[in-house]
């Protein structure tokens, strides 16, 4: 079930080095929101601050509030364990489990979850989110050999189908498409779309015609100087910031001025 997000002035820290300052924007359900901006401004540092991730690097923390449908996620008796299965991230390369079948990968993140769960329930529930990741058609008569077997778009999506099966509020996607062909770019990138009938969609991308393409905000980040935090310059509809901003230092960046 898509949730929406609200982030109020949220400073992010690696130990004593402040990362990003003072962002606060609304994510809305159902939607795919980009976050753009030049390297090191902080986008994939914000991006696995929604999710409880980045407290995970030693000495990492975060000040201020990330609210899942009203809930800080950083309040206390919150389980960042908990927290991370709501939230499902999916990684710039992709990482199936490389020992795992197709579907044994599929269902990983059930398993922990579910141990219970009847053998055809757990055949449904890989099929139902291998079809959700545009993925059945092509591994459906190899479902018991191994997913490194795949190729990198087909793995990609394995980890999507991975992340769905949880049934998760959001999807966070770290530069998905990276490390992929265009065609296997555009498999995504039309997955990404049909994602956000369901969930709610943040993606980071260095790519601005993907984030022209696929997201209907678009969030654009930036440093005042070098050695400075990040910080959200400018966040708007999609059409609005590309064609439109209000910012002089977005339209630079969109205008490939700089960055
Ligand atoms: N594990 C870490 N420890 C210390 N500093 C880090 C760590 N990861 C990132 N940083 C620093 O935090 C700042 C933001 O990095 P981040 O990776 O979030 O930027 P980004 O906008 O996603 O960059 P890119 O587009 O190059 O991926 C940078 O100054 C970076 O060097």
């Amino acid at each position: 079930m898509a949730k929406r997000i609200e982030i109020n002035d949220l400073d992010i820290y690696y130990g004593k080095f402040q990362a990003v300052r003072g962002v606060s924007m609304t994510i809305e359900p159902r939607a795919v929101t980009a976050f753009i901006g030049s390297s090191g401004c902080g986008k994939s540092t914000v991006l696995r601050s929604l999710n409880r991730m980045h407290e995970v690097i030693p000495g990492a923390y975060v000040d201020g509030e990330v609210l899942l449908d009203g809930v800080n996620l950083y309040g206390p008796n919150v389980d960042p364990v908990r927290v991370r299965r709501q939230i499902g991230m999916v990684f710039q390369r992709p990482n199936p489990f490389p020992t795992m079948s197709i579907k044994e990968n599929v269902l990983a993140g059930v398993r922990l979850n579910n141990a219970r769960m009847s053998k055809s329930d757990m055949d449904d529930l890989a099929e139902k989110s291998l079809r959700g990741a545009n993925l059945w058609e092509e591994v459906k008569d190899r479902l018991d050999r191994p997913g490194s077997g795949l190729s990198g778009g087909q793995q990609q999506r394995l980890c999507i189908a991975r992340a769905i099966a949880v049934s998760p509020d959001v999807i966070l996607m770290d530069e998905p498409c990276s490390a992929l062909d265009p065609i296997s770019t555009l498999a995504i990138e039309d997955l990404i779309k049909q994602l956000k009938e369901e969930y709610t969609v943040v993606i980071v991308t260095h790519n601005m015609q993907q984030a022209a393409r696929v997201s209907d905000t678009t969030a654009f980040f930036n440093l005042k100087a070098q050695g400075q935090p990040g910080e959200l310059i400018e966040v708007g509809p999609t059409e609005k910031i590309f064609h439109n901003p209000d910012q002089k230092a977005t339209e630079d960046y969109i205008t490939g001025r700089f960055g």
